[in-house]
C-alpha cells in the first residue's frame, strides 16, 4: 500500500496515475482491464488499460462529499469477497492522489480553453501548430490552417449590444465545429476570430472546406424583436510548406484573410503555395 501511495504521488497526470493503479492492483488481484470516466471541464475524461472480460466491479469515487470518476475492473473470472475488501482498499489509498489528479487536469484544461466558446484557445492552438509542423515536415503530410474572422462585428455588438455578441460567438463556434470532420480542429484565435487546423489536407479541399465554414456561419440568425441578426465570415488559407515554422505558416494564412477581407469580406481567400 505504501508503495502505491509512493507511486502515485510521483505524477499528477491522471492517465499516469491509473496506468500506476492498474498494475498495482493487477499485482495483487488479477484483473483484465481498468476503465475509468469522469466529467473534468464539461469534457469526458476516458481511460482504459486494456480489454474486459464479462465479470465487473464498478466503484463511484467520492472525497468529502465531491465526486471523482467511475472505475470499473474486469475480468473473465467472479470477484471474490477478499479480492474486493483489498481492491477497496487499493481505492481508499488512491483516491487522495486521484482528486489532485483531477484538479490539476481541470486547470490545465481551462488554461487551453476559451471561456466563453468552451473551444480551445490561442494557448492550444499554438501546441498544436507547432507538433503539425512536426509531422508534416517528418512524414510530408499536408496540414492546412483557415483563420476565420467574423464580418464587421463591432457593429453588432454596437447596434444590439454585447450580450447578442456574445450568444453569437458561442453560435459561430458550435457552427464550426458542426462544419468541419472530428479530425479537425477549431480555436478561438481571437476576439472575433477563429482558427481550424485541419490534418491531410490540401490547399483546394482547405478552400472547399473555409467555403463551407462561411456558408454555416452565414445561415446563423438570432432573432432580436422584429430582426433576425445574421453575419458573415472571411476565411484565410494557407497550407504548410516545408520547413516553414508555425509563425510564418499563420502569418500567410493572416496575410490571405487580410486579402479576404480588402477584397469586400464574405470571401475565401488562398495564400498560393505555388504562385
Ligand atoms: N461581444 C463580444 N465582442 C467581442 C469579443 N471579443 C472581441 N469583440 C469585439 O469584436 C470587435 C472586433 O472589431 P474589429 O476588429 O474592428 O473588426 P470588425 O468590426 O469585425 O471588422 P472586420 O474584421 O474588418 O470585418 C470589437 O468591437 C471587439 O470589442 C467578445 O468576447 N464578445
Amino acid at each position: 500500500m505504501t508503495r502505491l501511495t509512493r507511486r502515485l504521488s510521483t505524477t499528477l497526470s491522471l492517465e499516469d496515475q491509473l496506468a500506476i493503479l492498474a498494475g498495482e492492483i493487477s499485482e495483487i488481484v488479477p484483473i483484465d482491464t481498468l476503465n475509468y470516466r469522469h466529467q473534468i471541464g464539461g469534457t469526458d475524461f476516458v481511460f482504459s488499460s486494456g480489454m474486459g472480460g464479462p465479470h465487473r466491479c464498478e466503484y463511484r469515487l467520492n472525497l468529502e462529499g465531491e465526486f471523482y470518476g467511475t472505475l470499473s475492473l474486469k475480468r473473465r473470472q467472479k470477484f471474490t469477497e477478499q479480492e474486493l475488501e483489498a481492491i477497496e482498499m487499493m481505492l481508499g489509498a488512491a483516491i487522495c492522489p486521484i482528486r489532485n489528479a483531477c484538479r490539476f487536469h481541470a486547470i490545465e484544461h481551462a488554461a487551453l480553453t476559451d471561456s466563453l466558446t468552451g473551444t480551445p484557445n490561442k494557448r492550444a492552438m499554438d501546441t498544436a501548430l507547432q507538433q503539425a509542423c512536426r509531422l508534416s515536415d517528418r512524414h510530408g503530410d499536408q496540414y492546412s490552417l483557415i483563420l476565420c474572422d467574423l464580418d464587421h462585428f463591432k457593429a453588432i455588438n454596437d447596434n444590439y449590444g454585447h450580450i447578442v455578441g456574445d450568444h453569437l460567438l458561442k453560435l459561430a463556434a458550435c457552427e464550426l465545429e458542426k462544419s468541419v470532420r472530428s479530425s479537425d480542429s477549431v480555436y478561438r484565435f481571437g476576439g472575433e476570430e477563429f482558427a481550424i487546423l485541419l490534418p491531410h489536407t490540401g490547399e483546394l479541399e482547405a478552400r472547399n472546406v473555409a467555403d463551407r465554414v462561411r456558408e454555416y456561419i452565414g445561415n446563423i440568425a438570432i432573432n432580436c424583436g422584429d430582426i433576425n441578426v445574421s453575419v458573415t465570415a472571411s476565411c484565410g488559407v494557407a497550407t504548410h510548406l516545408t520547413g516553414e515554422a508555425s509563425d510564418q505558416w499563420l502569418a500567410r494564412a493572416d496575410e490571405a484573410l487580410y486579402r479576404a477581407k480588402d477584397h469586400g469580406r464574405n470571401c475565401t481567400r488562398v495564400f498560393a503555395s505555388i504562385s
